[in-house]
């Protein structure tokens, strides 16, 4: 049943519109504004909302950029149409001026519900991209965009969780992007990819001569997010002085650089990632619980691409269409058997891995279909966690020693970035693995 979403604060017409559009068999939820449509109402199955121009709060247009996708059919009286046209600008589907015959208000939803009609599966289909450049249908990844939602515009910490390659990234830039900070900067730090023996000033500045090498002043990554968003990815590396330090600035927002006696306060939002269970570090000593409860006010769980598999052709087509636009070349389609790797490959490296394999497939495709042997993945149903660049001969290996393997075979002749690519992970995640297995990279 094609579920609408009707957004009206008049309790009359919403209820007479309500009862006339479920009697030609829609499924109708209800909202008297649209901060109660974002918050309230479940979006996730809406194939389309129709809403006021003019609402209490803020107007129906907002919801064209904030309803993830979902088209938005605004209604308008004579004398705003002409905000509905800036609304049509803005990406709305269509307008309709009030008053209005129902029957007029059928015919408008009926002929849009069948253009938004997707085409026959496996072979092309636009791409959904939302406006946090999150791909992805599924109730899984519909749950993540409700949660950005609701939690973007608040200032407390966030806890993004999910495996390497699941979108965290993603995530924390769309926080920053939809809250009342987006103006400001979002500054990034990596904590696997920085010394230890510098995080601490990196992240709260130093004096000068605060250590051997200090030769001028540090403002710190805190303070240049000031009035902006923090976002500290891989926390879990997070050495435990800096722990410490790092809780200090969150319990009183006052940073003190390195070597230095005075404090300066600063207002920054911080969002924090991680793929580790932070929770079991806390019980193993290695990560404070104090600030493992202070960074997860609110969390953010993304789901592996495994758990949300509806989403892999979605991605999948998005990544090629992105691959020969950026090549400048023609669309290309994925052939049946294409398609059917793309559904039993288990995918360890998530969303990253499948984004390599298209690209890998763009370029080495002639221009046909895109075959199996393009996109270079396995096909056993293994659920393991084997790279996909591993070649078959190489499948009875673990993925450790495939992996030192293939690094001592390759970091002479591969950039470190080339080799990441190659071993379906992030060039984070190949620094950290070469650490854990004591494989320090070449000077
Ligand atoms: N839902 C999604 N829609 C579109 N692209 C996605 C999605 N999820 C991830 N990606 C893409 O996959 C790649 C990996 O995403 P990202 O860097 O955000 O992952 P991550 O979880 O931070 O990984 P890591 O922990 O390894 O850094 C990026 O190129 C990102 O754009």
């Amino acid at each position: 049943m094609t579920r609408l979403l009707l957004v009206e604060d008049e309790v009359v017409i919403r209820s007479e519109l309500c009862r006339f559009l479920s009697r030609h068999g829609y499924e109708v939820a209800e909202a008297g504004s649209a901060e109660e449509a974002l918050e309230r109402a479940d979006l996730a199955g809406v194939q389309l909302i129709v809403a006021d121009m003019r609402l209490p709060g803020a107007p129906g247009t907002c919801l064209i950029e904030r309803a993830g996708g979902v088209p938005v059919l605004i209604m308008t009286s004579y004398a705003t149409v002409r905000g509905a046209v800036d609304a049509m600008k803005r990406g709305a589907v269509d307008y309709i001026s009030k008053p209005f015959e129902f029957d007029e208000l059928l015919a408008t939803i009926e002929r849009l519900i069948a253009g938004a009609q997707p085409p026959a599966p496996g072979k092309s289909r636009p791409p959904r991209e939302d406006p946090f450049g999150l791909i992805g249908d599924s109730s899984a990844m519909e749950a993540v965009r409700q949660r950005i939602r609701r939690i973007a515009s608040s200032d407390a910490t966030v806890l993004v969780l999910g495996a390497s390659g699941t979108g965290k990234e993603l995530v924390a830039r769309a926080l920053h992007e939809h809250g009342h900070r987006a103006a400001r900067p979002m500054v990034t730090l990596n904590c696997a990819a920085i010394p230890e023996s510098l995080i601490e000033s990196e992240l709260f500045g130093h004096e000068r001569g605060a250590f051997t090498g200090a030769t001028s002043a540090y403002a710190g990554l805190f303070k240049a997010a000031d009035g902006g968003t923090l976002f500290l990815d891989e926390i879990g590396e997070l050495p435990l002085n800096a722990q410490a330090r790092l809780l200090r600035v969150l319990q009183t927002g006052d940073v003190r650089p390195v070597g230095s006696s005075r404090t300066q306060h600063v207002d920054v939002r911080l969002v924090a990632a991680t793929h580790r269970d932070l929770a079991a570090e806390v019980k193993e000593g290695k990560f404070r619980g104090d600030l493992y409860f202070r960074l997860r006010v609110l969390e953010v769980r993304l789901p592996s691409l495994r758990e949300r598999e509806d989403d892999v052709l979605a991605l999948a087509h998005a990544f090629i269409e992105r691959a020969c636009t950026k090549a400048g070349r023609p669309p290309l389609d994925l052939s049946e058997e294409a398609i059917s790797v793309l559904r039993s490959h288990a995918f360890p490296g998530n969303v990253r891995e499948l984004e390599n394999a298209v690209e890998r497939a763009v370029v080495l495709s002639d221009g046909g279909d895109i075959g199996p042997e393009h996109l270079g993945l396995d096909t056993a149903e293994d659920g393991g966690e084997r790279a996909s660049a591993a070649p078959s001969a190489e499948a009875s290996l673990s993925l450790n020693d495939y992996f030192r393997k293939f690094v001592l075979e390759n970091q002479d002749k591969l950039t470190e970035a080339e080799l990441a690519r190659r071993l379906g992970m992030s060039r984070k995640a190949l620094w950290e693995r070469r650490q854990r297995m004591n494989l320090p990279r070449k000077k």
